[in-house]
């Protein structure tokens, strides 16, 4: 068993290679096996979460996920603990068979069962074994049991400690998204969360509401060889920052150039601030020179400019577009679409945020230019969407995003050839014809105006620097950076994005 980090990079397997992986490893094992393995381990990291528990409250379904926790109540019966199962189905007879060879194994041990979930303290632990890998998303032909819907309220709201078996319950394994009927209808309970994969580690876990629900998450691969076809996702992990020689000079570590930020003159909406940021971050992260070139009148920029007085204003028709990294978008109002057509014929080495993806979507000609670029060799393109930017490029709906935020990344890296960075909780990094990434770090800190304007600027920064990144590194390095820099953030300091910013180091070093 391990406890997963962000450190470390995981393959991430959807429900169909994972039930691969389960039929493989069962035909070689005796019966029952898998189960007792997953039962043991189970009790194992129930017993080491919660020591002290008064209480240890198992809700098990009515499936093999209700299965692994009837076993590990008989395993912590027999090791003394003060153990209550609540199983949804009151007849054995209608348990697959592996999960009633562990209901008999409970009952054999003298497992207590209740009708009803029982008071949990702080110091209690809960068990949730009620769904896993065979919840479908598919419309019920009955409404939920009303069983199945109280012990989820019970185990959600709970003070205790809640091992979720597998997966948290509700909770689907490839999307991150809940299956209809099963959703929280109220905040989470104060007690502190687990989740111990069996098998496996689905995406779900960690994209989406995955985060939310699962807590801390662990795997036990149970003895199970992983599938040869490879996996469908991956976890990133730290990023492989080389270290910077001595004998550097700022040419080595490349110019980014910053277009956006629209002059309050404009439209009346002053977004240079945007633009800003992302020259902070790109100058933060270690780009050699950091060029701005803001649109419009942008004399209102001019004092947050001069106490950033490493960034170089110019006009954008003074860029070196042919040898800079671009960053075009934050902050880029209207006044972006004018600038587009240059930048994607003539710039190497592209990222599109913000507004830049907004002109994309609403004008079929700058997708046919943004798609031509994959036909330069060498050339790099990252688009940074958050989930409503992709909707527009993709012309559905953001639920219709979030519904499957790795197939939808894929889909957009792949219709406009190019890397794309959905962001959100569990921003995935795509790109043609390659597995896509979950990045592991972040944290509701980054829920604040302007860092996404940080993530694009230190993407610029990652793409500028020798020896050259490929535009998937690039985009998964800075979204760890990002990430982790909000989860060293100190808890008595505010994380605006400027701040931010200002923490980003050239070698994703916990500086904060
Ligand atoms: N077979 C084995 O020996 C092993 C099973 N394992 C466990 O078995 C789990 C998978 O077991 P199953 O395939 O039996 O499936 P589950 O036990 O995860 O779920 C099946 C149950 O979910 C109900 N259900 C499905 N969709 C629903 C919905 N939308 N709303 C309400 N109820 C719904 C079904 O009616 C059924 O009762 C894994 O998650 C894992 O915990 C693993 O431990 C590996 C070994
Ligand atoms: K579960």
């Amino acid at each position: 068993m391990q406890r997963i980090t962000p450190d470390l990079r995981q393959p991430l397997f959807r429900t169909q290679s994972t039930r691969t992986v389960e039929a493989e490893a069962a035909a070689r094992l005796p019966p029952h096996t898998l189960m007792q393995r997953a039962g043991a381990a189970t009790a194992r990291l129930a017993r080491a979460l919660a020591p002290h528990a008064r209480q240890v409250w198992l809700a098990c379904g009515a499936g093999n996920n209700g299965g692994d926790g009837l076993e590990a109540a008989a395993l912590l019966q027999a090791a003394g603990l003060p153990v209550a199962v609540t199983c949804l189905t009151d007849d054995p007879s209608q348990l697959p068979t592996d999960a009633r060879a562990s209901w008999q194994r409970a009952r054999n041990a003298g497992v207590r069962f209740v009708g009803q979930p029982p008071a949990l303290g702080a110091q209690d632990l809960a068990v949730d074994a009620l769904l896993g890998l065979g919840l479908t998303a598919a419309a019920r032909p009955v409404p939920p049991d009303s069983r199945l819907l109280a012990c989820l309220a019970a185990l959600r709201g709970s003070a205790a400690t809640v091992l979720h078996v597998d997966l948290p319950s509700g909770l689907l394994a490839d999307t991150g998204q809940y299956a209809p009927g099963l959703e929280p209808d109220a905040p989470p309970g104060r007690g502190a969360r687990h989740t111990l994969a069996l098998l496996t580690l689905k995406p779900g876990l960690f994209t989406a509401l995955g985060r939310d629900a699962a807590g801390d998450i662990w795997l036990d691969t149970l003895g199970a060889a992983p599938p040869t076809a490879g996996p469908d996702a991956w976890l990133a992990g730290r990023p492989d920052t080389p270290p910077r020689p001595h004998a550097s000079h700022k040419g080595r570590f490349g110019d980014v150039a910053v277009v956006g930020g629209e002059a309050l003159a404009q439209r009346g909406m002053g977004m240079t601030g945007a633009a800003l940021l992302a020259a902070s971050a790109a100058l933060h992260a270690g780009a050699g020179r950091v060029l701005i070139s803001l649109l419009g009148d942008a004399a209102d920029a001019d004092p947050a400019l001069a106490l950033q007085p490493e960034c170089m204003p110019r006009h954008f028709d003074a860029l070196p577009l042919d040898r800079a990294t671009l960053v075009a978008g934050c902050g880029g109002g209207t006044a972006i679409a004018g600038v587009l057509p240059v930048l994607l014929q003539q710039a190497p080495r592209l990222v599109l945020d913000a507004d830049a993806l907004n002109a994309i979507a609403g004008e079929a000609r700058l997708q046919r230019l943004l798609a031509a670029r994959a036909s330069q060799a060498d050339w790099a393109t990252v688009l940074t969407p958050h989930p409503l930017e992709a909707a527009r490029l993709l012309q559905c709906s953001t639920e219709a995003v979030q519904a499957d935020r790795l197939a939808a990344a894929q889909a957009l890296a792949e219709r406009l050839a190019c890397t794309v960075v959905l962001k959100g909780s569990g921003s995935v990094v795509a790109a043609p014809e390659r597995v896509p990434l979950v990045n592991p770090t972040g944290n509701a800190r980054l829920a604040t105006a302007g860092t996404g304007d940080v993530l694009a600027g230190l993407l610029g920064a990652r793409l500028a620097a020798l020896p050259p990144a490929t535009a998937f590194d690039a985009a998964a390095g800075a979204c760890w950076q990002h990430g982790q820099v909000a989860d060293d953030w100190p808890q008595e300091r505010a994380c605006t994005a400027l701040a931010l910013a200002r923490a980003l180091t050239p070698d994703a070093a916990r500086t904060v």
